[in-house]
């Protein structure tokens, strides 16, 4: 190590004793160097610094992005960060991920191109809509994206889930439903064109479980019917709350102010069609499959075994999509089981009372938080930027509370799959998420809470701890970056959970480790082939990263491995 790193190295792992030893006092260790503002020296780099020959992307925002071949270097590293960190240096890195679901409005090569220039880190597909086909088009084309352009955007694979739907409406994008007007929901088999003012309904049983004076729901209250008569498979209602209705959309209905529940226990939450999607996810290589509608830890338990026994050499993350009366009554196990969470808005508002959405969101994310999972918040976000170029007061106003709540990350659905401004909702969410971060920086602002033990064995006790005191001490010290050196990515994720105020650096091996931690917060996956040998590994991506000008001579580190489970502080030589 150079002449004047500082460094403290624990090898922790191999004995009981060492884990009692103290982290060294903070008046030992010398006061960070003074730095020239990062912007300014990046801006003295010339370009033959960069390496190998960078192909710049300029995004409709003006957002540079560095784009370079993966296989034409040693060190994988996502070419929007890299962008960002040499014009900005690392205080003003993203630390909110961002999903965006892919739709007929972003599915062509050119847009996706453009949301991940514009920070996407995760791709969804929501299989309720599309065929396979079109899937499949979708999942390549963000893998070509990655290989060809230096991405590592991960792909999240949404089932459908057995509630029940409207079907297409005949081939129209949408249809009106106005006040007073008698609608038939139906589960007979129409010829098309379907006969006026008739919706079909995918749930056979629909028919007899609803019952006149029922209040039907479409779209979680987008629109609104009231059952006034049922003739066979036919079922009357009138519109009471008008709007437009979207092939697919989702329906509930109530009865006497409380939710229709019985036909939800009866139903799978992995429906046959969903076990199909999942066989095709799993055969395309997503990253991440979310289930709709989970309602208890089991079925989740389940779907991981079965994912393990058919990947054997990678892993897929399992989402729990937090989205019925069901799920919170068994919130905890359910998010303990999972491999991660999603806030999903849109159906929760159409199972609960509306205004006891946020203090569920605000529960999710704490729940998340405290079992370090990762968690998203997702559905109308931006609504209003579905239709029109700027969004509403709210709407960044609902977006900063999730990012406040230090929310893994924001979800965009109709806003990027369907909507007029995709890019522009994705700058959205990412300029509120960066102005929020600033803040907190600006105002010092610490927010403690409570992190209790995860770890079940000894050595996961050590490398919590680990974390944990890393993250204090890279506040304290006022650091640059933590940078962690992670096979199973687990210890980044510790690092994470304690939001730490700086960026974390988090070198892997995998790719699919990689993309998978792209959704967690504040980290910035890298994929680095190293040993066990850290002095090594360090020096290494020393050397790699200043090549690439994302950091200098002096910038203060603290670097942890699981390996090792050591701490070292050090600048950078
Ligand atoms: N693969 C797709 N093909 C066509 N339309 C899609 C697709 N994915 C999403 N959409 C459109 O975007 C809207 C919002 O997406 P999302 O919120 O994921 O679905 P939903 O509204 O069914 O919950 C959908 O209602 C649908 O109109
Ligand atoms: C994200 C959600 O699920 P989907 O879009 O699949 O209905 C939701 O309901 O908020
Ligand atoms: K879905
Ligand atoms: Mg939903």
């Amino acid at each position: 190590m150079a002449v004047q790193s500082l460094q403290f190295l624990f090898p922790l792992a191999h004995t009981r004793s060492f884990a009692s030893i103290s982290l060294p006092a903070h008046h030992t260790l010398r006061p960070p160097p003074l730095r020239h503002p990062r912007a300014s020296a990046a801006a003295h780099r010339s370009s033959s610094d960069l390496n190998p020959s960078p192909e710049i992307l300029k995004s409709d925002d003006g957002i540079a992005g560095v784009a370079i071949a993966a296989a034409a270097s040693s060190i994988d590293v996502d070419a929007v960060t890299e962008a960002e960190l040499k014009e900005n240096g690392f205080r003003s890195t993203r630390r909110t991920k961002l999903v965006c679901t892919i739709g007929p409005a972003t599915c062509g090569a050119e847009q996706m191109e453009a949301l991940a220039v514009g920070g996407m880190n995760v791709a969804r597909v929501n299989m309720c809509h599309g065929t396979h086909e079109w899937h499949r088009q979708v999942i390549r084309q963000v893998r070509r994206l990655n290989e060809e352009k230096g991405f590592a955007v991960a792909v999240m694979m949404d089932t459908e889930g057995s509630e029940i739907h409207m079907a297409d409406l005949g081939g129209f994008a949408s249809a009106k439903a106005e006040d007073g007007e008698i609608w038939t929901f139906s589960v007979r088999a129409f010829k098309s064109p379907l006969p006026e003012r008739t919706i079909n309904v995918s749930y056979d049983g629909f028919a007899e479980d609803v019952r006149v004076g029922d209040e039907l729901l479409v779209d979680g209250g987008m629109v609104r019917f009231e059952v006034i008569q049922k003739v066979g498979p036919d079922v009357k209602c009138r519109c009471t709350d008008p709007g437009l209705l979207l092939p697919r959309a989702n329906l509930t209905f109530w009865r006497d102010g409380s939710l229709v529940q019985e036909r939800n226990a009866m139903l799978p939450t992995i429906s046959s069609k969903d076990w199909l999607d999942i066989d095709f996810g799993i055969a395309e290589g997503v990253d991440f499959i979310a289930i709709s509608f989970v309602k208890s830890a089991e079925v989740i338990n389940h779907l991981k075994s079965y994912i393990a026994a058919r990947c054997r050499d990678r892993e897929i993350s399992v989402i729990a999509k937090i989205e019925s009366f069901d799920s919170l009554k068994n919130l905890e196990e359910i998010i303990r089981s999972s491999d991660g969470a999603m806030v999903a808005r849109g159906d929760l508002g159409a199972q609960i009372p509306l205004e006891q959405v946020p203090s569920v969101q605000q529960k999710v994310v704490k729940i998340c938080r405290q079992l370090n999972r990762p968690v998203i918040v997702a559905s109308q976000l931006l609504e209003s930027m579905i239709e029109y170029p700027t969004p509403t007061r709210a709407e960044v106003a609902d977006v900063s509370e999730a990012v406040r709540q230090r929310a893994d990350a924001l979800m965009l659905s109709g806003e990027s799959a369907m909507g007029q401004f995709p890019e522009k909702s994705l700058t959205v969410l990412r300029s509120v998420s960066l102005r929020i971060e600033r803040w907190w920086r600006e105002e010092k602002h610490y927010e403690a809470m409570d992190l209790p033990e995860v770890a079940s064995s000894f050595s996961g006790k050590i490398s919590e701890e680990i974390c944990n005191s890393a993250a204090k001490m890279a506040n304290y010290l006022e650091v640059d970056a933590l940078f962690v050196y992670t096979k199973s990515g687990h210890m980044a994720s510790l690092l994470s959970r304690c939001r730490p105020d700086c960026p974390i650096f988090a070198f892997t091996t995998s790719t699919s480790v990689r993309r998978r931690l792209n959704l967690q917060w504040g980290l910035i996956p890298f994929r680095l082939t190293f040993s066990d040998d850290m002095e090594n590994n360090l020096n290494r991506t020393f050397s790699l990263l200043k090549q690439r000008g994302m950091i200098q001579s002096g910038d203060l580190v603290i670097a942890l491995s699981d390996m090792f489970q050591s701490i070292q502080v050090m600048n950078v030589p």
